[in-house]
């Protein structure tokens, strides 16, 4: 099968998980075990999908001393790889779980910075990748010297090729995207609370604000919200998908399989209703693994099932 998805990741990550039960911030801790893996948010989603199913080409910037990690595991997957290679390291970014207190935290690196000709060079990329894919899903933070405007750029550049584009991203790179209309995003409740400036109390106030973003364009937002779950809007609808209780290894990488899933629906043609079901699955197939691997697909089907959809 072509390739018809792909990901882009300007801020790939080595993610260095450490478990350390009963964690203390300033204090001497002991790790107890710890996992290397391929990371970064379009990474994870790549990942995701190809366990779904699909076939998916990756692309962004790779810091070339430290790529064989993400080179044997692309190869291991048959992700079809095509990030820019550029000096130096990615970033190892450090992920505390401690299943103890029963909470992850996260230490994320700025990342290794491209040149304005590896920027170009990624253009380019995106560019031939057009040709072949359908779906483009633009994830994570920016590395360091990077313009915010650059989501922006990609999204109408896409958009004029006629490619439906996915964001889940933050802070400022986010807030200057979000004029160019991209069909879906998926900011956590922080992220969208930054976004609108406010703070957002309750379902309702969160469904609204979904609302307000898609006046400006976009078709689909989708509001993760941890636990709770998370809010699902389109122009004429809004719904929660509310997971059940899941035993938690790490929530690294909840959000990026919540991202797939719903790629996963809107490619099926699914109602939103049973995309939000998909996408919760997903994410309680990321919930149960360190690493962004999905359990077999039969598995993520039976976690549809009992995901709790309520109509706002
Ligand atoms: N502790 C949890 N229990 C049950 N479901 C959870 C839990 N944490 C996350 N989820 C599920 O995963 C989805 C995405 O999680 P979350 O809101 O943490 O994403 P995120 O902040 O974007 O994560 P990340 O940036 O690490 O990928 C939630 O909407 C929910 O369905
Ligand atoms: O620093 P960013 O780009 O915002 O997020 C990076 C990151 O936390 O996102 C993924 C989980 O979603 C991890 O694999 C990775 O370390």
């Amino acid at each position: 099968m072509n390739p018809q998805i792909a990901t882009i990741t300007l801020n790939p990550a080595i993610d260095q998980t450490a478990s350390i039960p009963n964690f203390q911030a300033g204090e001497v801790n002991r790790v107890d075990w710890e996992q290397a893996d391929p990371g970064g948010k379009g990474v994870n989603v790549a990942s995701f999908l190809t366990d779904f199913g699909f076939s998916v080409t990756v692309s962004g910037f790779l810091g070339k001393d430290n790529a064989e990690l993400f080179q044997n595991f692309f190869s291991q997957k048959g992700i079809h790889n095509r990030f820019i290679p550029i000096p130096g390291k990615t970033r190892v970014n450090v992920k505390i779980i401690d299943p103890v207190q029963n909470q992850v935290t996260d230490i994320n690196f700025p990342g290794q910075a491209p040149t304005q000709s590896d920027i170009q060079d990624l253009h380019r990329v995106i560019d031939e990748l057009a040709k072949e894919c359908d779906w483009f899903v633009l994830s994570g933070s920016l590395p360091a010297g990077v313009d915010s405007g650059i989501y922006g750029q990609m999204i109408q550049r896409l958009k004029a090729q006629d490619k439906t584009v996915v964001l889940d991203a933050s802070g400022e790179s986010f807030r200057q995207a979000i004029p160019f209309a991209p069909y879906a995003i998926k900011p956590n409740i922080d992220e969208l609370q930054e976004l609108m400036g406010r703070s957002l109390e309750g379902e309702s106030a969160i469904a609204q604000a979904a609302q307000e973003l898609l006046t400006q364009g976009l078709e689909c937002v989708v509001v993760s919200m941890g636990a709770k779950g998370a809010i699902f809007v389109e122009p004429n609808q809004a719904l929660i998908a509310r997971p059940p209780k899941v035993e938690v290894i790490s929530t690294v990488g909840a959000g990026d399989a919540m991202v797939s899933g719903l790629v996963t629906g809107k490619l099926r043609g699914l109602s939103l209703p049973d995309c939000a079901r998909l996408a919760t699955a997903f994410s309680m197939g990321a919930l149960t693994q360190v690493g962004p691997r999905l359990p077999p697909t039969n598995k993520i089907e039976s976690f549809t099932h009992q995901v709790n959809i309520q109509t706002l």
